[in-house]
């Protein structure tokens, strides 16, 4: 199997880059559930980085390791720039989107539309892995458009990883580029698994990580049969206690596996420490409403944490509160 951390080891399980959605809060609550499973960040522009408020951008909590920023660009220079940066702030991978298919990505000339121009991104590549130590890897698609074949999908994979890229990571759908909204280009395209395990097995040297549409631990164990790594996106936020027992079912350690209730003791500490540093409750609160779902009384927990006007005024407290209520069924007054 390739060697792609400094351990030596591919980590085979990740949660995918997602925007408005895997900041640090969310990425440190994760990490409360799973020590090991390696977190993304949402996808950063390299102009943001280049340009915008950079502690506000990349800034995150050494708990939150392994932690690998995903920057969005088509420009070989800024993006080692950027994965040099990145690699200065502390993160472990530096990984560049291929795979978005949003207008405002493409009127940039990056993220999925990428996929047409495979010299490009090894440019890219290269220019970053020659910029850090740490490694640099891509997400994209199984193909954009009518650029959709396995043999696209193959050339594409074999010119980048020439530049220097050892993981792949492969959202099994194509993208429409044109006509679709990237929701439906996360829906529509039908999910091609079986392209991602034969490029396992034409490329064996290359660790080739899979993403699209797993929302189970018995669907991570099988793919774990066929490639090297999987991701999973919105079950991770739709269900974050999926993550509970990966430590023990994907990484085979002992740790005990956490409940809801301790998930939220272990975040108390870390919700006065944000709140002391300026950020406010509900920028931490919106990551937990699903921590609950499926099980009882999940209501009062999401209610709780949802009322705009306890959030204004409420600290730490309030996650105790909204536990209360969904462990006792009591209705909250306000404060
Ligand atoms: C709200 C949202 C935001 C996303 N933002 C990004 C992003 O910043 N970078 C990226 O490469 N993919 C992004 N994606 C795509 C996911 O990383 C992932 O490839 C996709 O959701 C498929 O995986 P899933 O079926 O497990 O969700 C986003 C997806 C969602 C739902």
């Amino acid at each position: 199997m390739t060697k792609v951390f400094s351990d030596g080891a591919v980590n085979p399980l990740s949660v995918a880059p997602m925007m408005d959605h895997t900041d640090r809060h969310f990425r440190y609550f994760l990490r409360q559930l799973t020590r090991h499973t390696l977190l993304y960040t949402e996808m950063i522009t390299a102009q943001a980085i280049l340009h915008g408020d950079r502690p506000k951008l990349l800034d995150f909590s050494p708990e939150e390791k392994p932690v690998a920023l995903q920057l969005g660009g088509d420009n070989p220079q800024l993006l080692a720039e950027c994965a040099r940066i990145g690699q200065d702030w502390g993160y472990d991978e530096i990984n560049l989107n291929v795979g978005c298919p949003s207008d405002r990505v493409q009127s940039g000339n990056f993220g999925a539309c990428l996929m047409a121009q495979p010299e490009l991104v090894a440019q890219c590549v290269a220019a970053m892995q020659r910029a850090v130590a740490i490694p640099v890897t891509v997400k994209h698609r199984i193909g954009i458009d009518d650029q959709d074949s396995y043999e696209d999908l193959v050339k594409f994979v074999t010119v980048v990883a020439q530049a220097g890229c050892q993981r792949f990571t492969v959202h099994a759908r194509k993208a429409w580029l044109q006509g679709l909204s990237p929701k439906e280009n996360r829906t529509i395209p039908p999910l091609r698994y079986q392209d991602v395990y034969q490029l396992k097995k034409d490329c064996p040297e290359l660790a080739i990580e899979i993403n699209g549409g797993i929302t189970q631990m018995e669907q991570i164990n099988a793919h774990l049969h066929h490639v090297d790594a999987v991701m999973v996106g919105r079950a991770a936020y739709e269900n974050p206690y999926l993550f509970a027992t990966v430590d023990r079912d994907v990484y085979q350690k002992t740790d005990l596996i956490p409940s809801r209730a301790e998930i939220i003791e272990r975040m108390l500490p870390y919700v006065e420490e944000r709140l002391r540093h300026g950020d406010r409750l509900n920028q931490i609160s919106r990551h937990l409403l699903s921590l609950f779902n499926g099980q009882p009384r999940a209501k009062f927990w999401r209610r709780t944490l949802s009322d705009s006007r306890l959030l204004a005024s409420a600290g730490p407290e309030l996650l105790e509160k909204a536990l209360k209520a969904q462990q006792s069924q009591d209705i909250l007054q306000p404060v």
